[in-house]
């Protein structure tokens, strides 16, 4: 039987086809566990995850922290609603602003796309109060796919067919200062920008940039929203990016791997932004619920006790120089920093590559025609790195086949 030739998968995948709105195509795989950065699918064979859910799984899989601490609290209580308090919301609430190192406040969500949301709704009434009419974000942007996230997006051909849109948003290319600071007046409310664009194909700025949407924000009173939704809890060696670059931003959004799999999201307020919300402007059910809470409680905690910064730091220089020292036709180079990583290609062969990946043992994502992102578990093994970088010119040279 080849490779391809499944069986409890390929049913699977007949039965999606039919019973689910097409969003997504049919998935290659359907996986049935995980350990670690290794998963299996559901005929049993083993793949190394080098995209650990798109930047999500930053325990690996089944992390016994992680099982600990979602099992005790599924098994005390799940859910209150936001009519209640409870103790999870409450540490995770003073762990994060810790972290964070500067007076904030924070509205957790379940999702990316809703901790950008209630950042721009803040930003709305911030505009309003201060007679400020549009937002200014970077083409190629992806700040996610509901009308108000969507209208920040900066990528026509998911965005243009759902407008018009709630918000004006004025679009710059992405790392060009000088575009940006024509671009933002006393009239704009806020700057929407992801530290180092993910979507886009893990593009990191030019050097200063974000120091420099920071300036040019204060000169024009407009507030700056990091989207770190990809970027933050530990993905690139350090906690938040914002922090790398040296630039505190007005809010900054988080979710992916701050629950490791268990959904949740923040938007964070620094200073006078984390008063902008009063009673009633925005709410959530779930958001912030304690299952999902104690879920990234665990993973700060587990990202501290194990010195997985650092750790990220290190097998990533290691995945990066051994892509790097790979000398195919097909590999044009590699580009991110820690465990977040485009690595671009000659040619349009990510979706050939990520066949090829998959067929040798190994789950990675085509992210644009011409990049393919890995993104594994932070806790991924030198020794699994290596596994990949042997395999690599293999890998390649089956993908550039035709
Ligand atoms: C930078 C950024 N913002 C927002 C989102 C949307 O997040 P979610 O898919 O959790 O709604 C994503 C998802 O890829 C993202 O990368």
């Amino acid at each position: 039987m080849s490779l391809y030739e499944r069986t409890v998968g390929d049913a699977l995948s007949k039965r999606f086809e039919t019973a689910f709105m097409p969003n997504y195509g049919v998935p290659p795989l359907a996986l049935a566990r995980g350990e670690g950065s290794k998963v299996w699918d559901v005929d049993g064979r083993e793949y190394l995850d080098l995209i650990g859910g798109i930047a999500v799984s930053s325990l690996g899989h089944a992390h016994p922290a992680l099982v600990e601490a979602v099992s005790k609290q599924v098994a005390t209580i799940a859910h209150t609603s936001n009519l209640f308090l409870h103790e999870p919301e409450v540490l995770l609430a003073e762990r994060l602003l810790d972290l964070l190192a500067a007076p904030a406040r924070v509205f957790f969500t379940n999702s990316g796309t809703e901790a950008n949301e209630a950042a721009l709704k803040l930003a709305v009434k911030y505009g309003k109060t201060n007679g400020r009419t549009y937002f200014v974000a970077a083409e190629n942007s992806f700040h996610g796919r509901t009308l108000g996230a969507l209208a920040l997006t900066g990528k026509a051909s998911i965005r243009d067919q759902f407008g018009p849109f709630p918000v004006d948003v004025r679009f710059v290319p992405y790392g060009d200062a000088e575009a940006l600071k024509s671009a933002v007046t006393d009239k704009c409310a806020a700057v929407f920008l992801e530290p180092t664009q993910g979507e886009a194909g893990v593009v990191p700025p030019p050097e200063g940039y974000f120091k420099a949407a920071r300036e040019i924000c204060d000169a024009n009173g407009a507030l700056l929203v990091a989207d770190e939704i990809q970027s933050a809890i530990g993905r690139t060696g350090h906690w938040f990016a914002h922090q790398h670059a040296g630039v505190l931003p007005d809010v900054l959004t988080l979710a992916k791997g701050l629950g490791g799999g268990m959904p949740i999201g923040a938007c964070v307020g620094f200073g006078p932004a984390g008063t902008i919300f009063a009673k009633g402007d925005h709410g959530s059910t779930f958001g912030g619920n304690p299952v999902s809470a104690a879920a990234a409680l665990a993973v700060l905690d587990t990202i501290e006790k194990d010195g997985l910064l650092e750790h990220v730091r290190t097998v990533g220089a290691q995945l990066a120089d051994g892509i790097a020292a790979t000398d195919h036709p097909l590999l044009a180079g590699v580009r991110g920093d820690g465990l977040w990583l485009g690595l671009m290609l000659t040619g349009d062969r990510s979706a050939p590559f990520q066949a090829a990946a998959q067929e040798a043992g190994f789950l990675v994502n085509a992210l644009q025609p011409g990049v393919v992102r890995l993104a594994p578990p932070l806790v991924i093994t030198s020794d699994q790195i290596a596994t990949f970088v042997a395999a690599l010119p293999a890998i390649l040279d089956e993908a550039a086949d035709d």
